[in-house]
């Protein structure tokens, strides 16, 4: 291949800049001829039996599989992972297995030389047994994966032919000339259609100039010119953003940087850029812009199937909503890897709202875009998975707008290798969160979706919707593959038993479709796919959907056939005229029941959909357990503070994040279900490292799930497993922050956790109106390394198991400033870079007739003394004794000394006497107040 050919090859002379670094130093030559003749076939990795890769390998009379996987651990292909078994396997059949990765893989050539590449081929070759050899990458198409370009650097000499599953035994050969041009091709059509929206958008804006400037006259509408107007102004404040920078940053000043509330450009590692737009949309724009997509974007939720590894076919209706407008394309949505199964989603088509916003999001981002994809999540335990926005009809290096609506989630990036700096501390996969606030916009600029992940993980505790918009270009016609986050660790199935498919709209009855749920998500329509099994009931289909798709807190459901001219239309025929309704019985066979009524669908037909109603069911029960759900009215929205407001970075995001979240009820768990065994002995750390994990099984469920209260995109307030109080959280920063390393740099953390803990508090108040609460760090626990954490107590004290309250913690929480201290003077204190001790003094607690200890239980010691009947010894002259006489003082002073004696010096003499005024001299109920 000539230079002249590989330049034509990849990069289009209309885009020059375009081109990649990794493709530009592709484009050197190589020397014909230089002896190196050899057979070099590649392949990737697919849904085939790793029994019949090997059986096509040694009919191929292959040598050695040459792995340039970069991480040969990832993908859903187990079998055919880097390990042990895989290289026994292949030696079994004469096949050597060596890994390239390292130095081949993905990450590794990116931005390399290519006379480095080359050399290593080279040296791989000389090194290889002799005989055909197999370049193993991840993708299954050869122009889509970075083998491609590995070939190109390879000697003149090889004949190089590309492997490709044509089903799951038969291969096909492509040839490597024939790769590059589909490569070619890919590149170009992407490049061009790119070049043809970038013209249409500037022919529209010098219109609108022109229009401006009263030399056209209009030819424009109105909402087109103001919307020009818009994007011509977005674009201006991007190319005005301040840039911050990765390496110039510490974590505590990430932290109040993206929650300033002001825009930046970020700048991170491998010349990638982000832009960020906290408050892109303000409040009033957001929430109207929520509505919108409620009234008019109906999700669809994508059934999967998988096949579990006792080979059972699992039916899994995906969490997550989906909706593509576009209208340029229609996106394929592929249940399973049989092509046939693939089923196209039709793309809503663009309205004057959402070209609108597109228009303005393409001004902020930099960009042009012609398609915008939802994702709705219902509540905290919706997730998406580590991934990047790779997909073929987006292009090389493709620019993605993000916008967010409803509850905040982070939204997490880590790099796809280590980071080399020069500073030791910040070497390593770089993670960098950021918080998606209701109306934010992240823009994922250059090389974003080539170096970095990124993945929305799980909030238990969050009970908000969130919808997501993500602005795109798009331009290839084709299948979206299976969602990789819903797929994770199963394995799809190869064939699906052959049945029809049709989707069912399911629609809320008009008086549902009003009404809030708990923590005011909206109950909308939907589209699910019929269930493959015959069996399946309508209240097992209604529970499916109670379970994944419709928002939680909803009253009883029944589900209802609409008959009539609108069936199979949209939720707005639904909602403008009501169909006639034929009620489903919960036991009843859905798929027999549509057949009945003559409704089933003729296979081959575009997938119609059939308009299933949900009505209130009046006092009914939901068939089975777990799907009846009491509507829960919303709280009363929590109260900032002015002072708050003016005084904390990022006061505001935090109460907006904590009105919009949806805090639940306090309940906490019960018994063995509260306690997290913590090897370490710091376990809010390792609760907070188990909710780290993006994606989690449990879907909220789950024991360490169950010990969260609720989160913010910063901190999270846990159940603890011994509560001391009627009401008891420890609240914590997600990032790793140790008491005796708090720095200066952390103090605006500390100020947002204490609002945060006030803001929950107004919640919980409101909740328990005659509980008053405490924030505060315990003192004591302060020079410990362990995660900083804070409690939010109820001052009752009334322990759920009084055993629990021991003198220790009722001192501490009960003992001031000085045991039990604000979080707005421990952020002082550590602004201050000074040392925090606790001034509790403990002593074990005895009773003060027999003199029996206790250690610090209080609780024994009042059960004791409710029994114990010792008699005081008179010459402890109190308790009415012989020497107990005199004056009232002496005697207080003596019972002072007395409970002092009993282990309650820590109090305070002053606290002491106060108490025992109350208990009106009697040293028991003393002991009781003390301990309530
Ligand atoms: O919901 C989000 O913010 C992320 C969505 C996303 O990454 C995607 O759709 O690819
Ligand atoms: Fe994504």
């Amino acid at each position: 291949m000539t230079e002249q050919t590989w330049q034509s090859c990849h990069a289009s002379d209309a885009a020059p800049e375009k081109r990649t670094r990794w493709c530009r130093k592709l484009c050197v030559p190589l020397s014909p001829g230089d002896g190196n003749s050899r057979q070099v076939y590649t392949l990737g990795t697919w849904r085939v039996s790793r029994e019949v890769y090997l059986w096509q390998l040694s009919s191929l009379d292959v040598k050695l599989l040459v792995d340039v996987r970069g991480n040969p651990r990832a993908g859903r292909e187990e079998q055919l992972f880097r390990g042990k078994d895989f290289t026994k396997a292949l030696l079994s059949i004469g096949v050597r297995y060596e890994y390239w990765g390292d130095r081949l893989g993905e990450e590794a050539v990116e931005g390399a030389e290519a006379e480095d590449i080359q050399r290593l081929l080279k040296g791989l070759l000389a090194s290889a047994p002799f005989g055909p050899i197999c370049i193993f990458g991840h993708l299954h198409e050869p122009q889509k994966c970075h083998r491609l370009q590995l070939c190109n650097l390879l000697p003149s000499g090889c004949q190089i032919q590309h492997l490709m599953w044509e089903d799951h035994r038969a291969i096909r050969v492509v040839g490597h000339d024939e790769a590059n041009s589909l490569y070619k091709r890919w590149v170009d059509f992407f490049y061009q259609r790119r070049l043809l929206e970038e013209g249409k958008r500037q022919r529209e804006r010098s219109q609108a100039e022109g229009i401006a400037s009263g030399w056209r006259r209009a030819k424009l509408r109105e909402t087109e010119r103001e919307d020009a107007v818009a994007a011509r102004l977005a674009e201006l404040q991007a190319g005005s953003l301040p840039t911050l920078r990765w390496e110039e940053l510490s974590a505590a000043e990430w932290g109040d940087r993206l929650r300033d509330g002001k825009a930046y450009r970020l700048r991170l590692p491998w010349n990638t850029e982000i832009l960020w737009y906290p408050h892109f949309l303000d409040d009033g724009e957001a929430d109207q812009l929520e509505r919108k997509v409620q009234d008019r974007i109906t999700m669809y939720h994508p059934t999967y199937f998988f096949q579990t590894p006792s080979g059972v076919v699992q039916e899994t209706v995906n969490r997550k909503g989906q909706a593509r407008i576009c209208d340029d394309f229609n996106f394929g949505i592929q249940y399973d890897s049989s092509k046939d199964a693939a089923a196209t989603y039709v793309s809503q088509k663009m309205e004057p709202w959402t070209r609108s916003l597109l228009r303005r999001i393409e001004g902020a981002s930099e960009a042009v875009f012609n398609a915008i994809w939802f994702n709705h999540y219902r509540d905290g335990t919706v997730t998406i998975h580590w991934h990047t926005d790779g997909n073929e009809g987006l292009g090389p290096d493709p620019i993605i707008g993000s916008l967010s609506l409803g509850a905040t989630r982070p939204f997490c990036f880590k790099s796809k290798r280590a980071w080399k700096g020069r500073d030791e501390e910040i070497a390593g996969i770089i993670h960098l969160t950021l918080p998606l606030f209701h109306g934010s916009l992240v823009v994922m600029g250059k090389n974003s979706q080539r170096h970095w992940l990124h993945a929305v993980p799980a909030m238990e505790g969050i009970h908000r919707e969130r919808t997501n918009l993500t602005f795109r270009f798009w331009a290839l016609e084709g299948f979206e593959t299976i969602d990789a986050a819903e797929a994770q660790g199963k394995e799809t199935m190869e064939h699906l038993p052959d049945k029809q498919k049709f989707r069912l709209h399911v629609v809320p009855d008009a008086s549902l479709v009003e009404q809030t749920c708990r923590n005011g998500a909206r109950l909308c329509p939907v589209i699910v796919d019929s269930p493959s099994d015959v069996a399946t009931t309508t209240g097992d289909m209604l529970r499916r959907l109670c379970d994944h798709v419709l928002p939680s807190g909803i009253e009883h459901l029944h589900l209802a056939l609409c008959l009539g001219a609108d069936k199979a239309e949209g939720a707005s025929a639904a909602h403008a005229e009501r169909p006639q309704r034929e009620l489903l019985d919960d036991a009843q066979p859905l798929r027999k029941e549509l057949e009945r009524l003559g409704l089933l669908p003729q296979p081959r037909h575009e997938v119609p959909k059939i308009l299933l109603a949900l009505i209130r069911k009046p006092g009914g029960q939901l068939h089975g357990a777990g799907t009846t759900l009491p509507a829960v009215p919303p709280r009363k929205a929590v109260e900032l503070n002015p002072e708050d407001a003016k005084s904390i970075v990022g006061a505001e995001d935090l109460f907006r994040e904590v009105r919009l979240s949806g805090v639940g009820r306090y309940s906490p768990p019960r018994g063995a279900q509260a306690e997290v065994e913590s090897e370490s002995g710091d376990w809010i750390w390792e609760v907070i490292q188990n909710l780290s994990g993006i994606q989690r099984k449990s879907k909220g469920k789950g024991r360490i799930s169950q010990m969260v209260f609720h989160q913010s995109s910063e901190f999270v307030a846990l159940y603890v497993a011994r509560s001391k109080s009627t009401v008891h959280l420890v609240l914590s920063t997600k990032r790793r922050l140790q008491f005796p390393s708090l720095l200066p740099a952390d103090a605006g953390a500390l100020r947002r956790l204490g609002l945060y803990g006030r803001l929950l508090g107004q919640v919980l108040k409101e909740e328990c109106p005659n509980l008053e609460f405490q924030l505060g760090v315990r003192v004591a626990r302060c020079p410990s390394s362990k995660q900083m954490a804070a409690h939010l107590v109820s001052r009752d004290f009334l322990a759920p198991d009084p055993m629990d309250l021991t003198q220790q913690h009722y001192l501490e929480f009960t003992g001031g400033p000085q045991t039990f201290l604000p979080l707005d003077d421990l952020a002082k204190c550590v602004k201050q870079g000074s040392k925090l001790q606790s001034k509790v003094q403990l002593h074990d607690l005895r009773c003060h007739r027999c003199h029996q200890f206790f250690g610090d239980s209080m609780r024994q010691l009042i059960l004791h003394l409710r029994r114990c009947t010792a008699p005081l010894e008179p010459k402890r002259g109190y308790g009415g004794g012989p020497d107990g006489g005199g004056e009232a003082e002496d005697k207080t002073l003596l019972a002072v000394k007395m409970l002092e004696e009993m282990g309650f010096a820590g109090c305070g003499r002053e606290a002491l006497c106060e108490i025992l005024l109350k208990a009106e001299g009697s040293l028991e109920r003393a002991v009781e107040f003390l301990a309530t």
